[in-house]
């Protein structure tokens, strides 16, 4: 089980200065869709560049032109390019395609998928790397989580792994490792913390079990 950090609501030099605390307690970085919004791929690139031994995930959530896009993060430096499963097959194949040619690897957000355990299985067929349960921003200030969502990825989802993101927080990790995602993400649950390095160092701790 891995352990990913969610940059969203920092800029370059605010978001390097967050891994730095951090680095030795996580596997994967997370240049999140604000981040890209404001700061353009060369957030992605400029994060490789400082810490070349993590896996840099570009939050790019792309819903067409797979295969473009995916390869320009690629280019920039990002390990785990995300996709919507809310998007067509075509652009989930050709986003694949173009990330085996750079050893990239594609991740699935589920965000707002309403048949899960169906778009899952298709999903899994198309041959991607993870399929990611997400309770976005606006879904968590209503009260939600991914936690059922994850249960239900995990008993149909045959060969991607599996990842989980929103609003996971220290408390509530232990509940998380339960269900043996292979990614857990976590933003705010560590950004947010007076002391981030506690924090991560106890996550990792309780992932690495
Ligand atoms: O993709 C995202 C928002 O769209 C976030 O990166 C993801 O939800 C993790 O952040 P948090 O733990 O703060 O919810």
């Amino acid at each position: 089980m891995k352990l990913q950090l969610a940059l969203d609501l920092v800029n370059i030099p605010e978001g390097i200065a967050v891994v730095k605390e951090v680095e030795q307690f996580i596997d994967v970085v997370e240049i999140g869709t604000p981040v890209v919004i404001n700061e353009g791929l060369r957030a992605v690139k400029e994060m490789k560049e400082a810490f070349p031994n993590l896996t840099v995930l570009a939050d790019l959530k792309v819903m067409d032109a797979g295969g473009y896009e995916v390869m320009k993060a690629s280019e920039a430096g990002a390990g785990i390019v995300t996709v919507l499963g809310a998007t067509d097959d075509a652009t989930i194949k050709g986003a694949v395609e173009e990330a085996k040619k750079h050893g990239s690897e594609i991740l699935i957000d589920m965000i707002n998928i309403k048949d899960l355990a169906k778009r899952a299985q298709e999903v899994d067929a198309l041959g991607v790397d993870y399929i990611c349960v997400h309770t976005g921003y606006d879904l968590q200030a209503a009260g939600e989580t991914p936690f059922e969502q994850l249960k239900t990825i995990k008993s149909v989802v045959k060969n991607a792994k599996t990842a989980v993101a929103g609003g996971i927080k220290l408390e509530t990790l232990p509940g998380v490792i339960e269900a043996q995602p292979d990614l857990v993400i976590v933003g705010g649950g560590i950004t947010g913390a007076d002391d981030k390095k506690a924090v991560a160092a106890e996550m990792q701790r309780l992932i690495k079990g």
